[in-house]
């Protein structure tokens, strides 16, 4: 098995169709249904969004419930981080409604969203470069010992609850939890942020691009470990380019095409060549 790095660049269209991967199986997993009286974690019911004479976003509603992934695909520019960016309290729609947990909700900013549930994974933005493995976990929820205004970390507990997460998550971390953020790589940084959003129960996990910057065999380790988000409870929405890595682990589909929805889909109604002839058709 090679370790070979992926283009970044590379379109969904210019994946030779039918061409395996060296370790990603396209699984065909059993799907199951989505209970009809089940709501969604998060909706989003036909979001609008322009930047002045450029519009990025037509009339787009997706769903994403508990304990499934959605792959939300598209080519450059579809306005898949545009319409992240609004789910995550980035910035508000020009028209439509967000409903999070059956609620109309608007997010202030990123800080509410992430108050809410909403955990948010930025590619470049995984962990702060300069903590340890430790405090990038525990980010924003350091336990603390002492007394009255002298408290500071309790590293033990800190480095507990560390070693705990990554062992939810199933990540086998041999090397020290006081590794600097900066020392990690790429493949590792995504594999924590996810472990922290675990760790704290986020009811909805966004990843943006997550294995885009990755090599082969680092990429289907994120997969495994966004499998265990999903089978862990939590709602997941994965944002990629890459039909493979989506099909590979998704449950649920939506294809955005030039800022408007181009098809909902279930995992079992849909193939590569049937994703590929799609996108091919409507970009
Ligand atoms: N801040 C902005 N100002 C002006 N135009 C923007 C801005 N953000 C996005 N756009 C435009 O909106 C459209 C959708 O962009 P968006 O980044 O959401 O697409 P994308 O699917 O995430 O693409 P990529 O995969 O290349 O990141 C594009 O035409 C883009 O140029």
């Amino acid at each position: 098995m090679t370790d070979k790095p992926m283009d970044p660049q590379a379109a969904p269209r210019s994946l030779p169709v039918g061409s395996r991967s060296d370790d990603l199986e396209l699984a065909q997993r059993v799907i199951q249904p989505i209970p009809p009286d089940s709501v969604p974690v998060m909706e989003a019911v036909n979001i609008s969004k322009g930047f002045g004479a450029t519009t990025a976003l037509v009339d787009v509603s997706l769903k994403a419930y508990q304990g499934r992934i959605l792959a939300l695909l598209g080519d450059n520019g579809a306005g898949k981080s545009t319409l992240i960016k609004i789910l995550s309290g980035v910035f508000p729609p020009d028209q439509g409604e967000l409903r999070f947990q059956g609620e109309p909700v608007r997010f202030a900013n990123p800080g509410e969203a992430r108050q809410r549930g909403v955990a948010t994974v930025f590619q470049d933005l995984a962990v702060c470069e300069l903590l340890s493995v430790t405090r990038n976990i525990v980010l924003g929820r350091e336990p603390q010992k002492g007394v009255g205004p002298f408290k500071f970390l309790d590293l033990k507990r800190a480095d507990t609850m560390a070693r705990s997460a990554l062992h939810k998550l199933g990540v086998r971390w041999e090397r020290g939890l006081d590794e600097r953020g900066i020392n990690i790589s790429g493949g590792e940084r995504q594999s924590l942020a996810i472990a922290r959003a675990m760790f704290f129960g986020s009811a909805l996990l966004i990843l943006d691009e997550p294995t885009s910057a990755l090599a082969v065999r680092q990429a289907g380790r994120v997969l495994e470990h966004i499998a265990k988000a999903r089978d862990d409870g939590q709602a997941v929405i994965l944002i990629t380019h890459n039909f493979r890595h989506a099909l590979s682990v998704a449950d649920d589909l939506t294809v955005l095409a030039q800022g408007r929805v181009a098809g909902h889909f279930r995992r079992d109604e849909i193939e590569l060549d049937d994703l590929t002839d799609l996108v091919a058709r409507v970009a």
